[in-house]
């Protein structure tokens, strides 16, 4: 499903990530983890298109999307849904989530019924069905943060891109945030999945790779990582 090759980005002069791989393949939810700066976010955004990468090669369905734009992307079925609460204030929930599956009309591949998909999506986050007419800057964080994550959903998607869909939740939040996770992939829906918790993250996923200082330090199924003296010590220490 999707590739990436020995990718290499960065900011400006700044050189983030040095030549990593990864592998998501369909069906599967696979977490990047690593420590704060290692890279997690950057590599997100060059996947997709939200930065341009130095070097490799990033291959959705055997097409290559490195140097595409952003939007172009997203046609292709990949969604990302960013670190912090983007969302669009000043416009209801349901016109937020209307927003998301606005690629899917531009042909890149079938649309499909995206009235029946907005109807899913507030099965899947009922939070957001209770409040779907109110605006979306008057929602709380968390709430904000599923619609973050609903809208994601909403292109009906190959793959989604999840960066740390936990982030400043409330502990009860956090639990339902990876509740919807495992949901998503009940229904085959493919993951990327960046967590500061990581050992919940490598609960709900199938495989994992440790980022340190833009390289992958330890990559493997995400049991055999929890098990990992290594990576407990350095990242599963008292955690979620
Ligand atoms: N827009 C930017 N301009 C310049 N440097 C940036 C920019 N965004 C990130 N960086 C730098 O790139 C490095 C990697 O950042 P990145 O956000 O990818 O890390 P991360 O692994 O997601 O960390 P965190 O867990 O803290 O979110 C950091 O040193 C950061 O300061």
């Amino acid at each position: 499903m999707l590739t990436i090759k020995n990718l290499s980005a960065g900011y400006g002069k700044v050189q983030v990530l040095h030549g990593i791989g990864i592998e998501v393949p369909k069906g599967q939810v696979v977490t990047l983890i690593g420590s704060n700066g290692a890279g997690k976010t950057t590599t997100m955004r060059a996947v997709s298109g939200m930065i341009r990468p130095t070097a490799g090669e990033i291959t959705l369905n055997g097409k290559r999307i490195d140097g595409l734009e952003s939007y172009t992307i997203a046609r292709l079925g990949l969604a990302h849904s960013p670190e912090g609460r983007r969302v669009f204030a000043t416009m209801s929930v349901v016109d937020n989530l209307r927003l998301g599956a606005f690629p899917r009309y531009t042909g890149a591949r079938p649309k499909g019924d995206v009235d029946a998909d907005l109807e899913k999506a507030m099965e899947l986050f009922p939070r957001l069905k209770e409040r779907r007419t109110q605006l979306a800057g008057t929602l709380s964080g968390g709430e904000q943060q599923m619609l973050a994550m609903a809208r994601a959903v909403m292109l009906n998607p190959e793959l989604v891109l999840l960066d740390e869909p936990s982030m400043g939740l409330a502990p009860i939040l956090v639990d339902e945030v990876f509740k919807i996770i495992g949901r998503l992939k009940e229904q085959g829906v493919t993951m990327l999945l960046v967590e500061q918790f990581a050992a919940a993250a490598l609960a709900v996923a199938d495989y994992g790779y440790v980022l340190e200082n833009g390289r992958i330090s330890v990559h493997g199924p995400a049991a055999k990582l929890r098990d990992d003296p290594a990576v407990k010590a350095a990242y599963l220490g008292g955690g979620h």
